[in-house]
């Protein structure tokens, strides 16, 4: 089965919930004017928790064709974990993705494999489809062991789970320099990995589970490189930063099939 394209943006620690209100119309305004084929790109918007019931009223009251969801969740069902927000209540909020091992989680809030396995494994036991974010720093690049690293951080992530969930989840490449710096991996780069991501999911979990499961690259991805991105075989789609706080852009990358692939 063929896998449908994912372009999600990752707000981060940006825009409040008013702000994040005039986005989501904008953006759906646009994706309509420009005439975007739904069935040939699936738009995600990924803001900060304070602002997903706005989006979510929002999406709902206006039956948008967005999806949402979090940046992150707790591993745990709820209870005594000041600050942190829970699976059911990303659900009720009618979130449909969750980030889970974003590089910027695992560098300032020390989040391990078994972190990101746990809240992996929640996502997935709630209902919610899982965005594992998996790659490599500076050094390790320099010192070319960037397949096995981030070969790494996918078992680590994926133990425990069985082959039809790693089929439904979406695992997104982000190479740690190229995050926020400009600096783009080249296709090829992003290639490289991300096909040795689906080796990895070939040989150890089938056909099937390698086929399905949906690979995103991600680092300053713009509307500008976005088609020679997708031109790869095994990348699905994106997981946006910065342009995806800019409309015309973000809109730009959703409609990544009309854009030169070089
Ligand atoms: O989650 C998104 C990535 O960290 C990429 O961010 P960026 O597009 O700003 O480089």
């Amino acid at each position: 089965m063929a896998r449908k394209p994912l372009m999600a943006g990752n707000w981060k620690m940006n825009l409040n919930h008013v702000e994040a209100v005039g986005l989501v119309q904008k953006l759906a305004w646009t994706l309509q004017d420009k005439r975007h084929d739904p069935a040939k790109s699936e738009v995600v918007v990924i803001p900060p928790f304070t602002d997903l019931r706005s989006v979510q009223t929002l999406i709902d009251g206006d039956k948008l064709e967005l999806a949402y969801g979090a940046q992150d969740l707790s591993p745990f069902d709820g209870g005594a974990y000041t600050g942190d927000i829970s699976a059911d209540m990303l659900v009720k909020l009618g979130c449909t993705y969750v980030v889970v091992g974003h590089s910027e989680r695992r560098q300032y809030h020390d989040e391990d494999d078994n972190t990101v396995n746990a809240k992996t494994i929640q996502a997935i036991k709630k209902g919610l489809v899982p965005i594992v974010c998996v790659g490599e720093g500076l050094e390790v690049r320099k010192a070319a062991q960037h397949v096995e690293f981030t070969l790494g951080h996918v078992r680590g992530a994926l133990a425990e789970l069985t082959d039809e969930q790693i089929g439904a989840l979406v695992i997104a490449y982000e190479p740690v320099w190229a995050i926020g710096t400009g600096e783009v991996a080249t296709p090829e780069d992003a290639q490289e990995v991300c096909g040795a991501i689906r080796d990895w999911l070939r040989r150890h979990h089938g056909d099937a589970t390698a086929d399905a499961t949906r690979i995103l690259y991600g680092g300053s991805v713009k509307a500008s490189n976005v088609g020679a991105i997708m031109a790869q075989p095994d990348i699905d789609g994106a997981l946006v930063g910065g342009a995806s706080l800019q409309v015309d852009e973000f809109a730009g990358i959703a409609r990544y099939y009309d854009l030169p692939t070089a």
